[in-house]
């Protein structure tokens, strides 16, 4: 079928206190990040004895894959690789090609677009190459699939659980801020940027419409860098306040922008826009991330099926799919290109 293999790419996270410098440094790396805001960031991870949940989310949903591939009978082994830490993904192509493996299809754990969700990607699978040399596989990455219908009803499902026993909870959906310049130059040149917060925007939407709330917002969380720069906003904290404000008693957050309950999902929402309702005295839950849920692993082998059988790409929106690049190519000369 010309793939010998999966690499499963992500994004990686400490596994004990003292890694938690060294993989925030290597997040942070030429990105102009202040220090302070890495000490604060450092001290998230420390409230979880310095042990991002994101390695083992990996793993779990991998296992998920590896069980649904094979009961599809599609023979493909998945090798495991970050961008941050270990496992890196040097490591996993550096095994790849010592077990022979030429081609391949890589599952991003990022479902949008935009310099930090899909582009980065992109240099990662570069710079992975370029350090395993000349045996290194042929590495194809798998498209975005912000609209795919399994995506989205696994979001829709999680946030109709999320509502249930909540009365009047106001939806909220939540992604991970970027800098203004990078999702302005997001999308391929001359398609007016923004394709990032677009998509985020439409994922909303479609999740919003299968779970049959119509009144929601689209809101940002994380955010980093010096304050002089402009990122996405509003971030859901400051939010909170201004639904407060207006008399909204219940919130309901539901983190489209990620696919699992990582360190950004339990400390920034779990923990901080949670204790500022409850700080209001509002009522707060958030909407499960697909990782653990059946459709997300379903998910990653309809997009590997959509190379190795010609299956037809099932998507939601009028945006074109993209992502899927050779090598580490990017979409289109100057696609997603990373903040000015
Ligand atoms: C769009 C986006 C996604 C979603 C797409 C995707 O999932 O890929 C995402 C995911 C994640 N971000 C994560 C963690 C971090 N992100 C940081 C910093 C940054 N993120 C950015 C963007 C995004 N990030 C940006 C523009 C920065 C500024 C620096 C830079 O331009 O690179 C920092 C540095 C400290 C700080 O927060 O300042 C950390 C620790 C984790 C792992 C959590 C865990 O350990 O469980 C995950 C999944
Ligand atoms: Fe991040």
């Amino acid at each position: 079928m010309g793939y010998q293999a999966l690499l499963w790419l992500s994004f990686g996270g400490p596994e004990g206190p003292d890694e938690v410098m060294p993989f925030l440094e290597n997040v942070t790396r030429g990105r102009g990040v202040p220090p302070e805001r890495l000490a604060e960031v450092a001290v998230h991870y420390q409230h979880f004895g310095g042990v991002s949940p994101i390695n083992r989310l990996n793993r779990e949903a991998i296992a998920a894959v590896e069980k649904e591939l094979a009961a599809q009978g599609i023979d493909l082994p998945v090798y495991f690789g970050n961008r941050n830490w270990q496992p890196l993904a040097e490591d996993a192509v550096a095994r790849m090609a010592a077990d022979g493996v030429r081609r391949a299809l890589v599952f991003p754990t990022s479902a949008y677009g935009g310099y930090s969700a899909c582009r980065q990607y992109d240099e990662d699978i570069e710079r992975v190459r370029a350090a395993v040399g000349e045996n290194a596989p042929e590495l194809t990455k798998l498209r975005q699939f912000f609209d795919h219908p399994l995506f989205v009803s696994a979001f829709a499902d999680a946030l109709r659980t999320a509502h249930d026993g909540l009365a009047n909870a106001r939806t909220v959906f939540t992604a991970h801020s970027v800098p203004e310049s990078a999702d302005q130059a997001s999308g391929p040149p001359g398609e007016g940027g923004r394709r990032y917060s677009r998509q985020i925007a439409e994922a909303a939407r479609l999740v919003a419409a299968d779970a049959g709330v119509t009144e929601y917002d689209v809101v940002w969380q994380s955010r980093s860098g010096p304050a002089r720069i402009p990122w996405l906003e509003p971030d859901i904290v400051d939010h909170i306040d201004a639904l407060h404000a207006q008399g909204v008693k219940a919130v309901v957050a539901c983190p489209v922008g990620f696919v699992s309950d990582h360190l950004e999902v339990i400390w920034d929402l779990d923990n901080e826009a949670a204790g500022r309702a409850a700080e209001h005295g509002m009522g707060f839950a958030r909407a499960a991330t697909p990782n653990a849920d059946p459709r997300f692993a379903e998910l990653v082998v309809e997009l590997v099926r959509e190379h190795i059988a010609g299956a037809r790409a099932r998507k939601l929106s009028d945006f074109p799919a993209a992502g899927c690049t050779v090598n580490g190519a990017p979409c289109a000369t100057g696609c997603c290109q990373p903040a000015r």
